[in-house]
């Protein structure tokens, strides 16, 4: 081989030329599709049969036939149409629509890999379809996406060669031209590999730095170390404020201004309720739920007054969860209403009834729903002060840095000051339960529903989620919770309700379900949840 030939060639203007219309091809084409791809994955992803059906034919044919027949076609039936585009556009035309179906596929299953639950989180919180998807999906799937993006850039780099059959003048072309004049195949052919090679070669630099800035364990890494540097110096992250253990949360002041008014009334604008003749807050009314022709809710009813605590207990499939979720709207229900301090979450008054809206994330944010998971959902992309002012921004409009403020004052409450950097994966499935309650205080909810809140958890950590659950109960907070935590229901609920089958078997005072349980069904189960409690409570000792 003729090294000097070869080095000459590498410098060789037509060459240079030749990359430069190969690369403007690609990315216009990549950056092209990428909309159309994002469109097709989410038609692929939609509620509706047709919307999903629809691409199923265009990503078949693109992914299933040759580019190289794809280019030649496009390039001889445009005219056809009265379409004449150059072959420049008819290259970019062509690899972009063979791209749409490869990237729409990526995309798709990036997206889909978002667990349920995000978005279920992200929802109850009030964000509405457009702010999940590019706040909470989008930044979480790009982990996913962006290695496989990367390689559809590369080839597509690689693709622009075949251009050449429709007399782009691209590097490929480029070279051949040169060959046919000198017949140094290996030289010219070498120096158009290296250049495509560096082409190649910036995308997956330019992956890797995309990758390193959506690694969160680098991050969480970063911060742990900048958190043990200022304890080092006997710093604290945030002055003033309390550490976890230390014993001293920041009290009551902290939490009241995050409790609207509505739960000492019956509905907004109203006056308080004199004790006694409190009206009801939450009023659910014949509830009736189905999913696939099994009815999981038959005819549920009962009201909930402000400030109260009701705990839904019963065995599993009894349609605690399915109720929870049917009070803010994250589950239609098919008869029935609920109303949540005089107003519908999610659903209209209509001549034919009540109807649900399109916009339940409005209405869940404008009703006060807040909702805690079982498995704290929180948003494993955002920091802990990230995950807590979302909504607070997002929905409800506040100042970032008003935002900011209000967090720190609830970490603080919570005795979790210290974390406001970190992510989800670097705390104690008991941190991320308080940072998920805080995460739903801090939009000022008038009712927080909890579902299982503590049943994720070790033993050992129950003891903090349930002491921050306390705390909101002794504030005046009115709450729903499923959960058998018997022990904390005993003390701190007003209303125990027990289900069975969808129906509610018996409710009353914790007392009366507990202690004198009228039902058979009841007292078995209660008799029980006693028995698990007193395991626990036995190999926790142990
Ligand atoms: N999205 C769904 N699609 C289909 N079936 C569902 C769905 N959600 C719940 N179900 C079914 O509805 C019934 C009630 O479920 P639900 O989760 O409300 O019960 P639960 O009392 O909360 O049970 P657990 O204590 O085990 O969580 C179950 O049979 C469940 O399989």
């Amino acid at each position: 081989m003729d090294f000097s030939a070869f080095l000459n060639y590498l410098t060789l203007p037509l060459l240079w030329e030749g990359l430069r219309t190969a690369m403007i091809i690609a990315v216009v084409a990549f950056a092209a599709a990428l909309p159309f791809s994002l469109g097709m994955a989410m038609m692929r992803m939609s509620d509706f049969r047709i919307l999903r059906l629809l691409p199923i034919p265009y990503i078949w044919v693109m992914r299933g036939t040759p580019i190289l027949l794809q280019l030649l076609f496009w390039y001889n039936v445009l005219p056809l149409f009265g379409l004449n585009l150059s072959a420049f556009w008819t290259a970019i035309l062509g690899l972009m629509l063979n791209e749409i179906a490869f990237m729409s596929e990526i995309i798709r299953g990036g997206l889909q890999s978002i667990k349920k639950t995000q978005r279920d989180a992200a929802s109850a919180l009030g964000l509405t379809s457009w702010q999940i998807m590019h706040r909470v999906v989008m930044p979480q799937a790009m982990r996913s996406i962006a290695p496989a993006m990367a390689n559809e850039g590369m080839v597509i780099v690689k693709h622009t060669s075949l251009a050449s059959v429709i007399t782009v003048q691209e590097l490929t072309l480029s070279s051949e031209q040169v060959v046919s004049t000198n017949f140094q195949y290996v030289e010219v052919f070498l120096a158009a590999g290296v250049l495509y090679l560096a082409a190649t070669t910036l995308i997956a630099l330019a992956q890797n730095y995309l990758e390193r800035h959506l690694d969160l364990e680098r991050r969480g890494h970063a911060i742990a170390v900048a958190a043990q540097a200022g304890r080092g110096r006997g710093g604290e992250p945030v002055p003033g404020a309390p550490r976890e253990g230390d014993g001293v949360e920041a009290e009551a002041p902290a939490l009241q201004k995050f409790l609207g008014p509505a739960r000492a009334s019956a509905g907004e604008g109203e006056e308080p309720a004199a004790a006694g003749s409190r009206r009801p807050y939450v009023v659910i009314n014949k509830v009736s739920k189905s999913f696939h022709g099994t009815r999981v809710l038959r005819d549920v009813s009962f009201n909930i007054l402000p400030g109260e605590v009701v705990f839904l207990i019963g065995p599993s499939g009894s349609g605690k969860t399915t109720l929870l979720r049917t009070i803010n709207r994250l589950e239609t229900v098919d008869d029935g209403e609920i109303t949540v301090g005089g107003q519908f979450v999610g659903y209209q008054s209509s001549p034919s009834g009540t109807v649900p809206v399109r916009d339940a994330a409005r209405s869940r944010a404008r009703v006060g729903v807040g909702m805690v998971f079982q498995h704290f959902n929180l948003f494993d992309h955002m920091t802990v002060i990230e995950n807590v002012i979302e909504a607070p921004v997002r929905v409800h409009g506040a100042n970032r840095a008003q935002a900011r403020t209000d967090a720190r004052e609830l970490l603080a409450w919570a005795g979790l000051a210290e974390y406001e950097n970190h992510y989800p994966h670097q705390l104690s499935g008991g941190q991320q339960q308080r940072i998920a309650i805080i995460r739903a205080v801090a939009t000022r909810p008038k009712l927080l529903l909890f579902d299982e809140p503590t049943s994720a958890l070790d033993p050992e950590l129950v003891n903090e989620v349930l002491d921050l659950m306390r705390r909101l109960a002794e504030s005046g907070m009115t709450m729903v919770v499923v959960s058998h935590e018997i022990v904390f229901a005993r003390h701190w609920a007003d209303k125990v309700v027990f289900m069975e089958d969808g129906e509610i078997v018996q409710a009353g005072s914790p007392d009366a379900v507990f202690n004198a349980p009228d039902n058979p069904r009841t007292k078995n189960f209660v008799h029980l949840i006693e028995q698990r409690s007193e395991g626990q409570s036995k190999t926790a000792e142990t």
